[in-house]
């Protein structure tokens, strides 16, 4: 009895850490309105029991490593992202939502970066190769976060058409809280225009006046993606990090070569790639921003978090004064807003950068939600923001999810596939594309030799 009130206890601070983890911490980054931290509750165990049963065919594969807790009868209870956001009422009107997975949307600006690849292509790109060997995904995705996150509208229509044509785990849409596009498991990936303009026509164009095929398809399709590109771009809420500038995005390069938009331009004689910048207010840029904590790359990260593992071997009772796994208070978040990258050596410094870092992970892997309700002209009172396409109008709420706090153990993983990801582009990617460096591998089997700088 007594190790299962242990036990209760434990899930029950980690439920409270996630939480405090939102309100104190994430929150701040990204704004009042965009977090929905949640609440702890109790339930039945018999019903905990139950769903497990019921939603265990529906998970994918690659997820199932993770138990769900069907012991302590302890939930977390979040408010569905599918539906609108902006009352607490839920309102009984067809409501579309779509989901985006966007990913580290610039290219690491540290001096630490020790292969000159990594300044020129992002990770996404270089890690599509890779995930394509290894069979995660039939296909590579000509998404590139660098466009989406560009605030060129151009651009942006790119990276959402790119995502439209292969959504792998970085687009759902959802109608009315079901999925209609995108993968529902690993492999069973739905990417049928035809049948998604079927689903948003009545969104689109309420009143039938387009005729069907696959002209009347594209522009179903353009009109969504200007939908979500207006609700990316709308600033709906202002925040406490807000006047907090990680680094001037000038200051990385804001284009990556490998993205087929950039390949496109190059062909057509176009070299410079615009990038307008992203209004301060919105989503996108406050996620950029929380990513853009990772400062020094994970390479220059690595040495600091070794410093503190070693501190860690030698004082391991100090493991919570330094509030590794918590609480996630008002001093923790203090913490995170010193931005110095000098390192004098000390065991806090590291510690800030390893802790930023975890945050930065964090935003690079959270999704955005976007809830479209269409509403009448007459209906659209001043406090809802309104997107407008061609035929219609639409109430909209953006929200963040998954926005769970990284674990500090990640990061030797982190490291590893970092390695990884690069290695596998420079010999299998960048050497196909460049035939001198193409016959040195032919030549060296070993990588690593060419690799070194010369
Ligand atoms: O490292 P990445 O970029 O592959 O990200 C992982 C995601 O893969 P992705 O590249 O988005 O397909 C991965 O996504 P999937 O489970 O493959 O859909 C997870 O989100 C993983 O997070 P965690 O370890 O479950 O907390 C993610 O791991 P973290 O790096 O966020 O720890
Ligand atoms: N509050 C929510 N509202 C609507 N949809 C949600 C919500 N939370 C999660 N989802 C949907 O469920 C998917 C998985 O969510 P999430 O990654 O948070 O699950 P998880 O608990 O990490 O799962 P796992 O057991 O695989 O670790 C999301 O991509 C989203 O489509």
């Amino acid at each position: 009895e007594c190790c299962l009130s242990l036990f209760h206890k434990e899930i029950l601070h980690h439920l409270q850490n996630i939480v405090d983890f939102g309100k104190h911490v994430m929150k701040q980054f990204f704004g009042e309105n965009y977090v929905h931290h949640g609440e702890i509750i109790q339930l039945p165990l018999d019903f905990v029991r139950q769903l497990c049963l019921k939603i265990q065919p529906e998970r994918p594969e690659s997820r199932c490593d993770k138990d769900m807790d069907t012991l302590s009868g302890y939930a977390m209870c979040l408010p569905n992202l599918t539906r609108l956001q902006t009352y607490r009422f839920v309102e009984h009107r067809p409501i579309l939502c779509i989901e985006i997975k966007p990913k580290c949307g610039f290219i690491p600006f540290s001096s630490r970066v020790s292969q000159e690849i990594k300044h020129k292509v992002c990770r996404y790109c270089m890690h599509q190769h890779l995930k394509v060997a290894n069979g995660k995904w039939k296909r590579p995705s000509k998404y590139c976060p660098l466009d989406l996150f560009s605030g060129n509208k151009q651009r942006m229509h790119f990276a959402l058409k790119s995502l439209l044509q292969e959504a792998q785990n970085n687009l759902k849409i959802f109608k009315n809280g079901e999925l209609i596009y995108g993968c529902k498991d690993d492999q069973d990936c739905v990417s049928d225009w035809n049948e998604l303009a079927c689903h948003l026509k009545p969104f689109f164009f309420p009143s039938n006046g387009l005729v069907s095929g696959p002209h009347c398809t594209r522009t179903i399709v353009k009109e969504l993606i200007h939908v979500i590109t207006m609700t990316l771009l709308s600033s709906t809420d202002a925040c406490r990090a807000g006047d907090m500038k990680t680094v001037p995005i000038s200051q990385g390069r804001s284009y990556c070569e490998a993205s087929a938009f950039n390949k496109e331009l190059v062909r057509n004689g176009k070299h410079k790639l615009e990038s307008s910048g992203l209004p301060r207010d919105c989503l996108l840029y406050k996620t950029l921003q929380a990513q853009m904590l990772d400062m020094l790359d994970i390479e220059g990260l690595y040495p600091l978090y070794s410093r503190v593992e070693q501190y860690l071997e030698e004082f391991p009772e100090e493991r919570s004064t330094l509030q590794i796994d918590g609480p996630y208070n008002e001093a923790f978040y203090e913490k995170l807003l010193d931005l110095s990258t000098e390192d004098d050596g000390t065991v806090a410094f590291a510690l800030t950068k390893v802790q930023q870092y975890r945050i930065a992970m964090t935003a690079k892997d959270c999704s955005i939600m976007i809830a479209l309700s269409p509403c009448l002209q007459d209906e659209c009172s001043e406090q809802r923001p309104v997107v407008l396409t061609s035929k219609s109008r639409f109430t909209f709420s953006v929200s963040v999810l998954d926005l769970d706090l990284k674990p500090y153990e990640s990061i030797p993983h982190q490291y590893k596939l970092d390695g990884k990801i690069v290695n596998y582009y420079l010999k299998n990617v960048q050497a196909k594309d460049d035939p001198v460096m193409s016959n040195l591998f032919k030549e060296n089997e070993d990588c690593t030799l060419v690799l070194h700088k010369v």
